[in-house]
C-alpha cells in the first residue's frame, strides 16, 4: 500500500498545539522537525557525550503526517486548513504551507527489526523475541531482549564493559544497585550471574515497564528485584528508598558528567568493601571520572576499555 505524506510548515511556538489538533482530527502520528536546542534533561537521557553541532533555531517547525491512499485527503486537508485559520487569530502559526508526496508501504511498527539481530557478549547470547536460538547455542546463557523505548539492548560498548565487571564481582550474596537501569539489562544479568537481589533506578518512566518485561521473559521472579523512578543524586526520598550501606555492587552506565555528581552520593549507598562500576565514559573524560571516584574516597581497582569507551571500577574501603 502507498501512503500520502503531508509536510506542514508552522512555527516552534505552535508545533505542540498544531500536532494535537492533527491528532484530534484522527491523524495517527505526527513527526516534528525543528531546530530547538535540547534541554539538559533531554541530553542526559540521550546518552551522548558529544552532541553534533546544530543550526541555530529559526523558529520554523515542520510537522509531517501520513494518510492511507484511500483516505479522503481533500476532506482531511480542508479540516486542517479551517483549524489553522482559527488558530491564526491567537497564535503565530507561520506559513501553513502543506507539501504533499507519496511514500511506499512501510511497516512502521516493525521496520526497525531488520537492524536488531542476535549477538554475543563474550559467551552470552542476546536475542530478540522474533529470532530462534540455534541448537549449537542451547548450552549458552541466553538473554531475551526486545529493544523498546528504554536504553539497553546490550549492543553498546559501555553496557558490555559493565556486564564483564558485574560478572567478575558478583557472588551469591550480591545485592546490586543499577543506577540508570534503562531496559534493566545490567541488574538482570547480575541476577543471572547468581546475585541475590537487584534494585534499579532511572529518570525515564519507560524503564519500569521495560525492566518488568525483560525480567519476566528471562524467567526472573518479581521477588528478586525492584525498579524505581527518580533521581538518586538529589532526591532524598529516592536515596532513602534505595537505602544506605546495603549494596555489594553499584553500577552506573551514565554520562561522565552525571557520574561526577552521582559518585559522592552513591558512596553512602555502598557497603564497606562494596564495588562501584561505572561506564558511559567517552575516552577523553576518563581522568574526570577517575578523579571524581578518588575524591569520593574510593580506591580505583581497574580501568577497562572498548572502542572509544571507558569503564572505571572502584572499591569502598571500610
Ligand atoms: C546509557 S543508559 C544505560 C542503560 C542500561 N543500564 C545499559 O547499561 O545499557 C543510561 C540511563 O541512565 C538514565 N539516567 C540518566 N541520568 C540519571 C540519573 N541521574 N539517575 C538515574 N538514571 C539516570 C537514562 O534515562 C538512561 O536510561
Amino acid at each position: 500500500m502507498k501512503w500520502n505524506k503531508f509536510r506542514l510548515t508552522t512555527t516552534t511556538e505552535a508545533e505542540d498545539i498544531v500536532s494535537s489538533m492533527l491528532m484530534d482530527l484522527g491523524i495517527q502520528g505526527v513527526e516534528i522537525e525543528d531546530k530547538v536546542p535540547l534541554t539538559q534533561s533531554d541530553k542526559e537521557q540521550m546518552f551522548v557525550d558529544i552532541l553534533p553541532e546544530t543550526e541555530a533555531d529559526d523558529g520554523v517547525a515542520y510537522l509531517s503526517f501520513y494518510l492511507e491512499e484511500d483516505e479522503d485527503k481533500e476532506k482531511v486537508l480542508a479540516d486542517v486548513r479551517v483549524e489553522l485559520q482559527d488558530m491564526a487569530s491567537y497564535l503565530n502559526v507561520g506559513a501553513c504551507t502543506i507539501e504533499e508526496s507519496q511514500t511506499e508501504d512501510v511497516d512502521w511498527v516493525n521496520n526497525w527489526k531488520q537492524y536488531f539481530h542476535q549477538f554475543y557478549v563474550d559467551d552470552i547470547l542476546i536475542i530478540p523475541s522474533w529470532e530462534e536460538v540455534k541448537p549449537e547455542d542451547n548450552d549458552k546463557m541466553v538473554i531475551h531482549i526486545d529493544p523498546g523505548t528504554a536504553f539497553g539492548t546490550g549492543m553498546h560498548e559501555t553496557t558490555q564493559l559493565c556486564i564483564r565487571q558485574i560478572r567478575k564481582y558478583t557472588t551469591p550474596e550480591t545485592t546490586i544497585l543499577d543506577v540508570g537501569c534503562g531496559s534493566g539489562i545490567l541488574g538482570m544479568l547480575a541476577l543471572k550471574f547468581g546475585a541475590k537481589y537487584s534494585v534499579g533506578t532511572d529518570l525515564d518512566p519507560c524503564a519500569i515497564e521495560a525492566t518488568y518485561e525483560n525480567m519476566e521473559v528471562n524467567g526472573i521472579s518479581k521477588e528478586m528485584y525492584e525498579v524505581m523512578i527518580g533521581n538518586v543524586i538529589d532526591d532524598k526520598d529516592v536515596q532513602d528508598k534505595v537505602g544506605y550501606g546495603k549494596y555489594d555492587i553499584v553500577v552506573a552506565n551514565i554520562l561522565a558528567d552525571v557520574l561526577v555528581a552521582l559518585t559522592p552520593v552513591i558512596v553512602d549507598q555502598l557497603k564497606d568493601g562494596g564495588i562501584y562500576i561505572t561506564s558511559g565514559i567517552i575516552d577523553d573524560k576518563e581522568e574526570t571520572v577517575v578523579e571524581a571516584v578518588k575524591a569520593a574516597g574510593l580506591e580505583v581497582l581497574e580501568v577497562t576499555y572498548q572502542g572509544e569507551w571507558v569503564s572505571v571500577t572502584a572499591r569502598k574501603n571500610g
